[in-house]
């Protein structure tokens, strides 16, 4: 699965531009606050709908224009697919090969990108939910289930909460509590799944890349192995918590509240790592979701790398380079400095030079 052909139009600083990329290595390089990494958002957009930044609709549009228009051409089995999105303000309108969408779905499994950014880095320290997010999107990307299954539980807990804001309320609450456990336990049996899953892959590159000095884990607050443990965790933290409920009006447990433990030698990455470890620890996991994602689809993501090797020392660095050169798939990756890369072999890549969001092949 590869974008053959990237066309925008008013995105960002993007007036207009059309690239045809390489199916293996692209490299989109040029000075800070050009537009390179405008061009993975799009990508990203063109495979999620939603950019990876936290932003709305019109900081996507270019500044003196009222639309965006992205169109994306992917080769996905020998076929060809197309993705036309139009952004405004007030939404967006997708088209997957020329007809509407109705089940966001269908729609994930067209690209598929996986983007290691500085701005996710930064979740590896920040707020559980974060860390939430990271592993829920890693599970929306290869699981289709997962988003309906994650709607009815934003549903359930939305109904519950309102029950404790309405007079007499509480006298239901125990109709929603049980609907709210049946749809959390699918969040967390699917979150521990894809742990279990990705675990071995991501120990193992974690103490490659850091030349067999450090151990890192991903650690969820209940066991995965047993199903109705999980029920009873759940059903007690509910009860922990419920006189506090009733004051705050809030559901204070459950999969929305959880807090995965990200850690390194044992320790946790909030309180001890430094930004090379997070980078590694990150660079460990997306390594992961790819080989998980290739391994469950059969093709390998698209991988899109903003500016990753800055912090990383020339061994860990090293390390990722030599990952990327052994493998099939499709890799966008945005530098400020050629060099490292055509010394470390990526000669074979396409190089895209980006000056205020022109984008032009190098010859
Ligand atoms: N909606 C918009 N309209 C016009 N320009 C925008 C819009 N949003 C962002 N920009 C411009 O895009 C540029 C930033 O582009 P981008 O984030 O892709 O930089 P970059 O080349 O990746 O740089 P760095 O190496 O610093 O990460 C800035 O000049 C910013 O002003």
């Amino acid at each position: 699965m590869y974008l053959s052909s990237l066309a925008l139009r008013n995105f960002r600083n993007i007036v207009e531009t059309e690239i045809l990329p390489s199916p293996a290595f692209n490299v989109l390089w040029g000075d800070n606050g050009q537009g390179k990494t405008n061009i993975l958002e799009s990508i990203y957009i063109i495979g999620h709908l939603k950019s990876f930044r936290n932003t709305r609709n019109e900081d996507l549009i270019e500044h003196n224009s009222i639309r965006s228009q992205l169109h994306g051409e992917i080769i996905s089995g020998g076929s060809k697919r197309t993705v036309d999105i139009g952004i405004e303000s007030r939404g967006k309108e997708v088209l997957l090969d020329g007809k509407e969408v109705r089940h966001a779905a269908t729609f994930f499994s067209a690209l598929r990108p996986v983007i290691f950014s500085p701005e996710e880095v930064a979740l590896t320290k920040g707020a559980p939910a974060g860390r939430r997010a990271l592993l829920d999107r890693a599970i929306f990307q290869i699981d289709p289930a997962y988003l309906p299954r994650a709607q009815e539980y934003e549903r359930c807990l939305r109904q519950r909460n309102a029950l404790f804001r309405t007079p007499g309320g509480t006298n239901q609450i125990a109709s929603w509590t049980e609907a709210l456990i049946r749809a959390g336990l699918h969040i967390r049996r699917s979150r521990s799944a894809y742990l279990t899953r990705i675990t071995a892959i991501f120990n193992d590159v974690y103490k490659k890349i850091s030349g067999n000095r450090e151990t890192a884990s991903i650690i969820l607050p209940y066991t995965p192995e047993n199903e109705q443990g999980l029920e009873d965790y759940f059903r007690q933290e509910l009860e922990r918590c419920r006189h506090r409920e009733i004051l705050t009006g809030q559901t204070l447990a459950g999969p929305h509240r959880d807090d995965p433990l990200f850690q390194i030698n044992g320790r946790s990455i909030r309180q001890f790592a430094s930004q090379g470890q997070q980078r590694s620890f990150m660079l460990a996991f997306k390594t992961a979701q790819i080989i998980d994602i290739e391994e469950q689809t059969g093709e390998p993501p698209v991988l899109l790398l903003d500016d990753m090797t800055s912090e990383l020392d020339k061994n860990r660095q090293g390390y990722f380079f030599n990952f990327l050169l052994s493998r099939k798939g499709q890799v966008f990756v945005t530098t400020t400095d050629i060099q490292p890369m055509i010394s470390a072999g990526l000669t074979e890549a396409r190089f895209f030079s980006v000056k205020n969001g022109i984008l032009r092949q190098d010859q």
